[in-house]
C-alpha cells in the first residue's frame, strides 16, 4: 500500500558543524553544559542556521480516540473518560494544559475517533473525525483501509496546518483509554519483542488486568506480525485512527523540517511507524522523557533516541515532552545568546603544556 511521503531531508550538516564549533567558543569550559550542548546543536541543524533563533510558537497537538479493546478490561479506567478529557483539554484543565502554560506552549486537541458524537465541542476539534472508536484489535481490524488512509492524511494535514500557522516546534500528545495496548502491539511488531516485554500497567491496571492486556496484545500481535513490513496495513489492523493520525503528523513534521519533542509510549509507537513511512524522519525528533511503560524503552532504542528526562511519568497527553521543552528552549538560547570568549574578553583554555608549566612555577 503506497502512502507517498516525500523524501525526508536530513537536518543541515553545515549548521550542525557551525553550532558544534560555536559551543567551543562560548564562555564555559568546553563540553560543560553536557547534553544541553548537543541539544542546541540539533536545534541549529533543524533550523539550518547557527546561531539558532529562539522558538516563538511551540505547539502541542493532542490526538484523541477510543479503542474497542478497552471493553475487554485492559485499562483501569472506562472509555467514557476519553471524551470527558477532550472537554477538559478544551477547558484548559488537563495536566498538559498546565505544563504547557509553564513551558510557553499552546495546546490543541483533535478528536479522530472518540466514541462520542462530539456535541458541545468546538467544530475545529471534530473536523478530522474518522469514526467513533477503533475496532477491538485483538479480534478485528482497528480501521478499514479508507479510514487508515483518512487518519494518516488528517495527521499530515494537521502538521501542515500548524507549520503554516507558524508553529516552530511540535509535540504530539495522546488521549485515549486503552491506547497503551495498541502501542505495545505496534512496538512489539516493529522491534520483534515478545508480548510480556511490552505490556505495562498503563493507567494502573492490577495483576488480573495486566493478564487480560497481555492476552489481548498476544492476539493482536499475531495479526500485526503478518503485515509488519507494511506500515499502513499495520496502522489499519492494530493501531487506531488517533495513532495513525499521530504517525502521519510525526512524519509530515519531518517533511516540513520542523523539530518535534516526542512524549511517551504512544508517541513512541507512532514514531516507529512514522519512521517506516518516511525513513529519516527520526532525525527531526528528540525524546523528551522515558515513560514507565516498558515498550517505550524498546521504541527509543530502535529509534536510537536517548530521552532527556526520566521522571517516572506514565500519563501521555504530551506531558513528558512538554516537561522537557524548557531544556530545548534553554539549549537554543545558550547558543543564541551566550557571549563568546573573544566577545567578552575572557581568557580561553590554556594550551597543553602551559598548564603543567604554570603548576611547576607555582
Ligand atoms: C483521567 C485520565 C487522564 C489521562 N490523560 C492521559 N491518559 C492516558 O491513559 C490512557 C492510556 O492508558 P490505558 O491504556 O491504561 O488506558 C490514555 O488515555 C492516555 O492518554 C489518561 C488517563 C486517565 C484515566
Ligand atoms: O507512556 C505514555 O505515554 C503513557 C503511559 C501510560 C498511560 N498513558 C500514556
Amino acid at each position: 500500500m503506497s502512502t507517498d511521503f516525500p523524501h525526508v531531508e536530513a537536518p543541515d550538516a553545515d549548521a550542525r558543524a557551525a553550532a558544534r564549533a560555536r559551543q567551543g567558543r562560548l564562555t564555559k569550559p568546553a563540553g560543560s553544559l553536557g547534553r544541553l550542548e548537543e541539544l542546541g546543536v540539533w536545534v541549529a541543524a533543524c533550523q539550518g542556521q547557527c546561531p539558532p533563533v529562539p522558538f516563538t510558537r511551540p505547539r502541542v497537538v493532542v490526538f484523541a480516540g477510543d479503542h474497542g479493546v478497552a471493553a475487554h478490561g485492559v485499562s483501569a479506567y472506562p472509555s467514557e473518560v476519553t471524551g470527558q478529557m477532550v472537554a477538559n483539554f478544551v477547558a484548559g484543565g488537563a495536566a498538559v494544559n498546565v505544563l504547557a502554560g509553564v513551558a510557553g506552549a499552546t495546546v490543541r486537541v483533535v478528536d479522530l475517533s472518540v466514541d462520542s458524537d462530539g456535541a458541545g465541542l468546538p467544530p475545529q476539534v471534530t473536523a478530522h473525525k474518522v469514526r467513533r472508536s477503533s475496532g477491538s484489535i485483538d479480534r478485528e481490524d482497528a480501521l478499514t483501509e479508507d479510514e487508515a488512509r483518512a487518519a494518516l492524511a488528517a495527521g499530515r494535514a494537521i502538521a501542515d496546518d500548524e507549520v503554516d500557522s507558524g508553529a516552530d516546534l511540535l509535540v504530539a500528545g495522546d488521549m485515549g483509554i486503552g491506547n497503551t495496548t495498541p502501542s505495545a502491539v505496534l512496538v512489539a511488531a516493529l522491534t520483534g519483542a515478545e508480548p510480556v516485554a511490552v505490556v505495562g500497567r498503563g493507567t494502573g491496571v492490577d495483576d488480573q488486568g495486566w493478564m487480560r492486556k497481555a492476552v489481548a496484545v498476544r492476539d493482536a500481535l499475531r495479526r500485526a506480525r503478518r503485515v509488519s513490513g507494511d506500515p499502513l496495513a499495520l496502522l489499519r489492523t492494530t493501531a487506531g485512527a488517533d495513532i495513525a493520525a499521530m504517525a502521519g503528523f510525526l512524519a509530515q513534521a519531518a517533511v516540513r523540517k520542523t523539530p518535534v519533542v516526542l512524549d511517551g509510549v504512544v508517541s513512541g509507537a507512532a514514531a516507529l511507524v512514522a519512521e517506516e513511512l518516511a525513513p529519516g524522519a527520526s532525525a527531526w525528533w528528540v525524546a523528551g522523557h522515558r515513560s514507565v511503560e516498558p515498550a517505550h524503552t524498546l521504541a527509543l532504542e530502535q529509534l536510537d533516541l536517548e530521552p532527556l528526562l526520566e521522571m517516572g511519568f506514565r500519563l501521555g497527553e504530551g506531558s513528558g515532552a512538554v516537561a522537557a521543552l524548557p531544556l530545548v528552549l534553554m539549549a537554543t538560547r545558550v547558543l543564541a545568546e551566550m557571549a563568546t570568549f573573544e566577545g567578552a574578553g575572557v581568557s580561553e583554555r590554556a594550551a597543553d603544556g602551559e598548564q603543567a608549566a604554570a603548576e611547576a612555577t607555582g
